[in-house]
C-alpha cells in the first residue's frame, strides 16, 4: 500500500481529532469555496467521517460576485458528490445591499447562509477552513489596530455560531500543508482573486508582510503568532470567567452596577464587566470601541461628576446613587455629586469624538 503522504496525513488526523471532540449527532458540514484550505479539509473529512460513524456534507457559498462564480460552485459540489459527502448544497447568496463594505457584507451574507443550511440538516457542526497562515493573520491585523487581548486571541478553534457549532479543525495546520495535501491528492484549488487583491489589508498582509517576517524573523514567526493566540485566549478564558462572576457581584436590581464594586475589580475584570454589561444594554459590538469603554470606566475611576458616557446605539450611561445606569433621557442634576464637581452636561471632554 502506498504511503499517505505527510500533509494529507496530517490534515486527517487534525480532522479525526475535531470530529472526536463532537457531543452531537448529526452531519458535519464542511464550508467549502473550493480554496486549497477548504478543499483540503473536504477531503479529509470525506474519509475520516465515514470512519468516525459521522455523516458529513458540503456547502458552498456562491456569492454571485465574480463572472463563473456559479460554475466554480457546481464544480466544487460536483466534485464532492463524487467523493461521497452528503447532503451537498450550493447556496446563491445576494451580497448587494447589505451594510459594510463587500467583504463585510459577502462574510454576513455567506455566514447566514451556512448557518441557515446547518440548522435545516440538524448539523452536528459546521467546519471551516481556517489554517494557522489565516490565524497568523489575524493576530498581526489584531496588533496593528491595538485590538487587545479579544483580537490577540485570534479565531477559536470552536464557537457558537446562531446555535451552530462552528469548528476550525485546520488552526495548527500550514497553507503550505494544505496546497501540497491538494496536489498529493489530484486537486485542483480554485484561487479566490480576492486573496491577490491589495485593497484588502488581509490580502497586504498575506502577500506583503507575512513574507518579509519570516524572511527576517525566520520560518517560526507564522507558528509563533498563532501559539500567541492560544496563549492569549487561554487567559483570556480565565478573565472573562472572573468578569462573569464580578458581573452577577455588581448588579443591582434596578437594572445598575455597584460602582463601589466596580472600583474594586482589577482594570483588566472591570474592563470586561463593563462589555459585557453594554453588550446587554443593547450596544453593537461592532460599533463599541475603546474610547466608549474608556469613557464608561473614568465614571468609575476618576469620577468629578462629569455627565454621561455615549455610547453606540442611541445609549448613555450616566453614574447617580453609587451606581452606573443606563439613561434613556437627559436628567441634569439627578447624577451624584462629587466634591469640586463639574456639572454634569454632556459628553467627558477627555473622551475626543464621543
Ligand atoms: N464561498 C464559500 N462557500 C463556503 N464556504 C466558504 C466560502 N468562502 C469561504 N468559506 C469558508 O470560510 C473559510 C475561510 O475563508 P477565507 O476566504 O477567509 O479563507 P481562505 O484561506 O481563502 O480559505 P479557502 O482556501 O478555503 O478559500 C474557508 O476555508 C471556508 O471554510
Amino acid at each position: 500500500m502506498a504511503a499517505i503522504p505527510p500533509p494529507v496525513a496530517a490534515i486527517r488526523v487534525a480532522v479525526r481529532r475535531a470530529l472526536t471532540e463532537l457531543s452531537a449527532d448529526g452531519p458535519v458540514l464542511v464550508a467549502c469555496s473550493g480554496g486549497a484550505d477548504s478543499l483540503a479539509l473536504a477531503a479529509a473529512v470525506a474519509f475520516v467521517a465515514p470512519r468516525a460513524g459521522h455523516a458529513a456534507g458540503l456547502v458552498t457559498v456562491d456569492h454571485g460576485l465574480q463572472t463563473g462564480s456559479a460554475e466554480r460552485a457546481e464544480t466544487v459540489a460536483r466534485w464532492a458528490e463524487q467523493v461521497g459527502l452528503t447532503p451537498v448544497e450550493v447556496v446563491r447568496v445576494e451580497v448587494a445591499g447589505r451594510r459594510g463594505g463587500p467583504e463585510a457584507a459577502a462574510r454576513e451574507a455567506r455566514y447566514q447562509a451556512l448557518v441557515e443550511v446547518a440548522g435545516r440538516h440538524r448539523a452536528a457542526a459546521l467546519l471551516t477552513g481556517h489554517t494557522r497562515d489565516d490565524q497568523a493573520e489575524t493576530v498581526l491585523l489584531a496588533l496593528a489596530r491595538g485590538a487587545g487581548p479579544r483580537g490577540l486571541a485570534g479565531m477559536p478553534p470552536r464557537r457558537d455560531l446562531a446555535g451552530v457549532p462552528l469548528v476550525r479543525p485546520l488552526l495548527e495546520i500550514s497553507r503550505g500543508q494544505t496546497r501540497a495535501a491538494c496536489a498529493a491528492l489530484g486537486l485542483t484549488p480554485w484561487e479566490d482573486p480576492h486573496n491577490l487583491d491589495p485593497a484588502y489589508a488581509r490580502s497586504r498582509v498575506r502577500a506583503e508582510v507575512l513574507p518579509v517576517l519570516v524572511a527576517t524573523l525566520g520560518p517560526g514567526v507564522l507558528d509563533n503568532l498563532a501559539r500567541t493566540a492560544r496563549l492569549v485566549a487561554a487567559d483570556n478564558a480565565v478573565l472573562d470567567e472572573l468578569a462573569d462572576e464580578a458581573l452577577l457581584a455588581a448588579r443591582h436590581p434596578d437594572g445598575g452596577l455597584a460602582v463601589k464594586t466596580l472600583a474594586d475589580l482589577a482594570a483588566a475584570v472591570r474592563g470586561r464587566v463593563l462589555r459585557a454589561w453594554v453588550h446587554e444594554l443593547g450596544a453593537p459590538p461592532a460599533a463599541l470601541s475603546h474610547r466608549h469603554l474608556a469613557a464608561l470606566d473614568l465614571l468609575v475611576t476618576d469620577w468629578r461628576g462629569q455627565g454621561a458616557a455615549y455610547l453606540p446605539g442611541g445609549l448613555r450611561v450616566v453614574r447617580r446613587a453609587g451606581r452606573l445606569l443606563p439613561a434613556p433621557d437627559e436628567a441634569p442634576g439627578a447624577v451624584d455629586e462629587a466634591p469640586g464637581a463639574v456639572p454634569a452636561e454632556g459628553p467627558d471632554p477627555a473622551v475626543p469624538g464621543l
